[in-house]
């Protein structure tokens, strides 16, 4: 599979259904939501009671992907998910976040938690410190689950004619397929790197989520596929 333009040389990265060949400046690295509130103890999703032990490799095997982009050229772009302190983006009882955020609803069986969980500005909605942003990279807020939707995310990647996205971070069955389905719709290839994200839930939602990338909306690859591939190229 041919991903990129005809003629501008580029990498050939092990991937299931087939290996595809990308174009490191027609690509990015898209980092979802690798926050307090997501992987580590004491963040909303630990609270809210899933569990949240894989957290911790997915952040080693991430940070390394990360460095192998930067130097390889590679666009990084982070996405944070959350609201103002106020709540008022998440949306009120006419909208279904509102019902179905489990953020939202374990501060409403929690009220001490109020304004804590996915607020901007706090600790939870942080960045996890081993994933610090570095110059060049991009961060980018949003508040729904596809980083698609109301944000800044599509016109960055299309002002910067990149066409391919692999995608890492966490929740694998929620945030990152979202985004690489919403992707799909919107003409980019997209990657997930599988052991660079984390599902939310029992482990049968990663392996359902790759089967769906893998046979209907993209690509399946893994960190020592990207690594191998990208480290090869000289320093950007
Ligand atoms: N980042 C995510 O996949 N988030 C999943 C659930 C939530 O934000 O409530």
């Amino acid at each position: 599979m041919n991903i990129g333009s005809a003629g501008v040389e580029g990498v050939t990265l092990g991937a299931r259904p087939e290996a595809v060949r990308v174009v490191p400046s027609e690509t990015a690295v898209v980092v979802i939501d690798m926050q307090n509130a997501y992987a580590s103890p004491g963040g909303y999703v630990d609270q809210a009671g899933f569990d949240i032990s894989g957290a911790a490799g997915t952040i080693g095997k991430i940070a390394q992907v990360l460095d192998t982009a930067r130097r390889a050229g590679v666009q990084v772009i982070y996405l944070q998910n959350g609201w103002d302190p106020d709540y008022v983006e998440a949306g009120g009882p006419g909208s279904p976040n509102w019902h179905k955020s489990n953020a939202l609803k374990t501060m409403r069986k929690q009220p001490e938690l109020q304004g804590k969980l996915l607020a901007r500005g706090g600790w939870d909605y942080a960045l996890v410190d081993a994933l610090a942003p570095q110059p060049g990279d991009i961060s980018l807020h949003k508040t729904r689950y596809s980083a698609f939707f109301n944000s800044q995310l599509d016109s960055v990647l299309r002002s910067r004619g990149i066409r391919t996205i692999v995608f890492v971070g966490i929740a694998t069955n929620v945030c990152v397929e979202s985004t690489l389905r919403d992707g799909f719709h919107l003409e980019y290839f997209g990657v997930m790197l599988e052991d660079a994200t984390h599902h939310l839930g029992p482990p049968e939602m990663q392996a359902a989520s790759v089967y769906n990338i893998e046979k209907f909306f993209g690509w399946v690859s893994s960190t020592a596929d990207f690594c191998g591939a990208f480290g090869q190229l000289p320093e950007a």
